[in-house]
């Protein structure tokens, strides 16, 4: 019986296959024949008889040229769709499809079979021999098990009556195995999945995307997703495929440009940049947070992700930036913009002419007051450039009796002359107007850096405005709130000062300068923008992400994390969620809560759950692997020694290791022992480099988001890791392992592993 499903399951593959290769025939026919089309139009370009002596001549081109520019575009459009087609038929032609449904439509309908895959294939108009995953009908593969399932369309939900779901895995065009099934998608599948080898490349998930993920693909309701899950849940992988659903669901209306992904770090950009190539979709905008501010301050430099991590915990520092990174510092700082059209407190700076002063800075105050009270800040900005331009015109004329103006003429080149007499374009009718010309082109060009500081706002002076705010912080919010008293908040804002008269700012200014930029500014965001996503949202604040709001107006957000992963933010992520309530539209927010644990062994997973002290709704998925080891040095040399012991044994069956130190000099100093042993690896310092097979070396911050086959924890021991603060962390390094895990230790293991059972773990004791 099982055979001849098989059987007739494998003929039916070889017919699909078939016909994807005739089609990929068509598509290779298409592609060189639209090839050659172009390269005909672009000789015929050459041809073109270019008559410029009269003025119908001259239109008569432009017209030519522009019909031959239509067309080649037109040839180029079809080449590309072409191509495009080509390579989704070559990624369909190993695997067309994973899964087959056959279904019957309510009411006495047709019984019908499906079969999905990557794409969707059809060998006549309308008659699909493979539906994309992302198709409405899909879902039911999904969502649901056998009987009724309903699914969304475009046009409302449907129901079916779901008789039969087969999977199968399918390796260049010949079918492994296959499985019925009444579950929404077997545990075998998954297994398999899940039991491969780590690679530095993320992959797609669509074979066996869960019930609860799905829902997170296809959710097209809420304005605000947030998903909370587990470390190892999915939701990195869920939120690239929801990507490339959303693509798909709104061709058309969405392009890839209009969809933001703001990630932890570059590493990790790195890490997933192949999934939605993988699925046939463009990439989206990718970026970290960071890059996203600094890119807007290049006289600026923003504390870095290594800074940010290893500052100082100053007390007073905490208080401040907690109170810096407020939802209420946001509205505080939004009313004192607001304000600051009226209250005569906005900074300015003199608009200079070289090293003079071509307009005073009271001047320019004056006129910015000048106007009606009801002025938004966005229009008495624009109405103070539109008067500023207007005075620099009307200062053109007497400069241009200047002396200075007379000298240089004097003194200019013929080439330069010539330059300029190019913008002339009749005879002069006497040497005063000549002179008149020249005059003129010399000041307006030697007044275009004026015009420039006009334009670019340069005559607003930012930094004291922001240093402004900062002083008169007290008057607007309570500090008390925070525990930081008035001599305290003045002692801190001084540093701030210190900081920046050095060209530097820190992690929570940058958001706060900005945002009071914009809004003096009146910048309205970035309105094409229609998906933001934000993985690892618990290490932003509120005031983050309600800049990223204003900055992102017309967007949806869809926000990912784990609370019990924040490394930066530490225990105010616990007020993230409820802050985020009041940003968005209850009625159009989800909470999706993921607590399954898919990417380490289950050996793992129930681990490092007990590291957390709420970590009981984490659940393992059940694979199976050895159970974690923790091992005790006498002193670092050994502790090293300890570490290539483990090494060598992950090597045989691994290709991606990580060894994880807590900070960089940390990271640094194993990395160094190692080699000094002979154990080549690879150290990642900065964000900016790229993943590598073998052994890394990575400090835990930038550890965020990705996973190894085996991790080595380095030096985890009571002294490292000694402020309970730090168990999210030690939990973030633990859940990137997928098969192996070793902690080691100098000496005592931090106290922070006393509470797991100590069945979860074997010891190896070498001090
Ligand atoms: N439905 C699925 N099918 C196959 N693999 C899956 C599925 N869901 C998750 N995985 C795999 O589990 C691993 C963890 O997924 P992912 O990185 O998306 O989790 P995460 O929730 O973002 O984790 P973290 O918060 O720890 O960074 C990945 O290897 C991913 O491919």
């Amino acid at each position: 019986m099982a055979e001849q499903i098989i059987e007739k399951e494998q003929a039916h593959l070889d017919h699909v296959v078939e016909e994807i290769k005739k089609a990929e025939q068509k598509a290779a026919k298409n592609i060189s024949t639209a090839k050659k089309d172009i390269n005909n139009l672009s000789k015929q370009f050459d041809t073109i008889h270019m008559n410029t002596t009269t003025y119908s001549g001259m239109m008569d081109t432009a017209m030519s040229v522009r019909a031959q520019q239509q067309m080649l575009d037109e040839r180029e459009n079809s080449w590309q769709h072409a191509a495009d087609h080509l390579s989704t038929l070559q990624r369909l032609e190993a695997k067309p499809y994973f899964a087959r449904i056959d279904f019957q439509e309510k009411e006495g309908g047709q019984p019908e079979t499906i079969y999905i895959g990557l794409a969707s294939f059809s060998d006549q108009p309308d008659h699909f021999l493979v539906y994309d995953w992302r198709a409405p009908i899909s879902s039911i593969y999904y969502d649901g098990e056998l009987g009724d399932v309903s699914y969304d369309t475009p046009d409302g939900q449907e129901t079916v009556n779901v008789q039969l779901k087969r999977q199968f895995q399918i390796e260049d065009g010949t079918i492994v195995t296959l499985y019925d099934t009444d579950e929404a998608v077997t545990d075998q599948m998954l297994l398999s999945a899940l039991s491969n080898h780590s690679s530095t490349k993320m992959k797609s998930i669509v074979s066996t995307i869960q019930k609860a993920q799905n829902a997170i693909i296809r959710n097209t309701k809420d304005d605000l997703l947030f998903v909370q899950g587990a470390a190892g849940s999915g939701k990195t992988a869920a939120v690239l495929q929801r990507v490339a659903w959303l693509l798909y669901r709104y061709r058309g209306n969405l392009s890839a440009s209009q969809v933001v992904l703001f990630s932890p770090n570059q590493l990790f950009n790195d890490y997933i940049d192949q999934v939605l190539p993988e699925l046939g979709e463009q990439n989206m905008v990718q970026l970290t947070y960071y890059q996203y501010v600094n890119r807007r301050v290049p006289r600026l430099k923003v504390a870095t992700l290594q800074e940010r991590f290893e500052q100082s915990d100053q007390d007073l520092n905490e208080r401040a930036v907690r109170l810096l990174s407020s939802l209420d510092y946001f509205h505080a700082v939004t009313n004192y913009a607001k304000r600051l059209g009226t209250d005569q407190h906005l900074r300015f700076r003199n608009l200079m002419f070289g090293k003079q002063v071509f307009v005073p800075k009271e001047k320019i105050k004056e006129i910015y007051y000048s106007f009606n009270r009801t002025y938004k800040l966005g229009n008495r900005l624009d109405g103070t450039k539109e008067e500023l331009t207007k005075y620099l015109n009307r200062r053109i004329s007497s400069e241009m009796r200047a002396k200075w103006v007379e000298e240089q003429i004097q003194s200019m080149s013929k080439e330069e002359l010539n330059v300029l007499y190019a913008q002339h374009p009749k005879a002069f009718a006497n040497d005063n107007e000549e002179y008149r010309f020249l005059s003129r082109m010399i000041v307006i060009n030697a007044f275009k850096p004026i015009k420039r500081a006009i334009d670019h706002n340069r005559w607003l002076n930012i930094n004291a405005q922001y240093v402004h705010l900062l002083r008169v912080t007290p008057k607007i919010i309570s500090l008390a709130k925070y525990g930081i008293t008035p001599d305290e908040w003045t002692r801190y804002v001084d540093q701030q000062v210190a900081a920046l008269k050095n060209r530097r700012i820190s992690a929570n200014g940058i958001s706060v300068y900005l945002y009071l930029y914009d809004l003096l500014t009146g910048k309205r965001g970035e309105r094409e923008i229609r998906y933001v996503f934000v993985d690892e949202v618990q290490d932003y604040d509120a005031f983050q992400l309600a800049y990223l709001k204003f900055c992102f107006p017309r967007a949806k957000f869809t926000l990912l994390g784990d609370l019990n992963q924040a490394i930066f933010t530490h225990e105010s992520s616990k007020t993230l969620l409820k802050e985020l309530g009041t940003m968005f539209d209850p009625e159009k927010t989800k909470v999706v809560q993921l607590t399954k644990s898919y990417r380490s062994t289950k050996q793992i997973t129930d681990f490092t759950r007990e590291i957390l002290l709420n970590g009981e709704a984490i659940e393992a998925f059940d694979r199976p692997g050895e159970l974690p080891e923790i091992v005790i040095s006498k002193d670092e040399t050994a502790a090293v020694q300890d570490v290539i012991t483990s090494l060598q044994q992950y090597q045989k069956e691994h290709d991606k290791i990580a060894v994880i130190g807590k900070t960089l000099s940390d990271s640094e100093q194993i990395a160094t022992a190692l080699k000094k042993q002979g154990i080549d690896n690879t150290m990642i310092r900065t964000e900016n480099q790229r993943l590598v097979d073998g052994i890394i070396v990575v400090p835990s911050y930038l550890a965020k988001g990705l996973e190894f086959d085996a991790v080595v924890v380095w030096n985890a021991n009571d002294h490292k890791y000694s402020s309970d603060d730090e168990r999210q962390l030690l939990y973030t390094i633990a859940s990137r392992a997928m098969h192996a895990l070793t902690i080691t230790a100098v000496h005592q293991p931090t106290h922070l592993l006393d509470r797991v059972t100590p069945s979860l773990y074997t010891i190896r004791d070498n001090s």
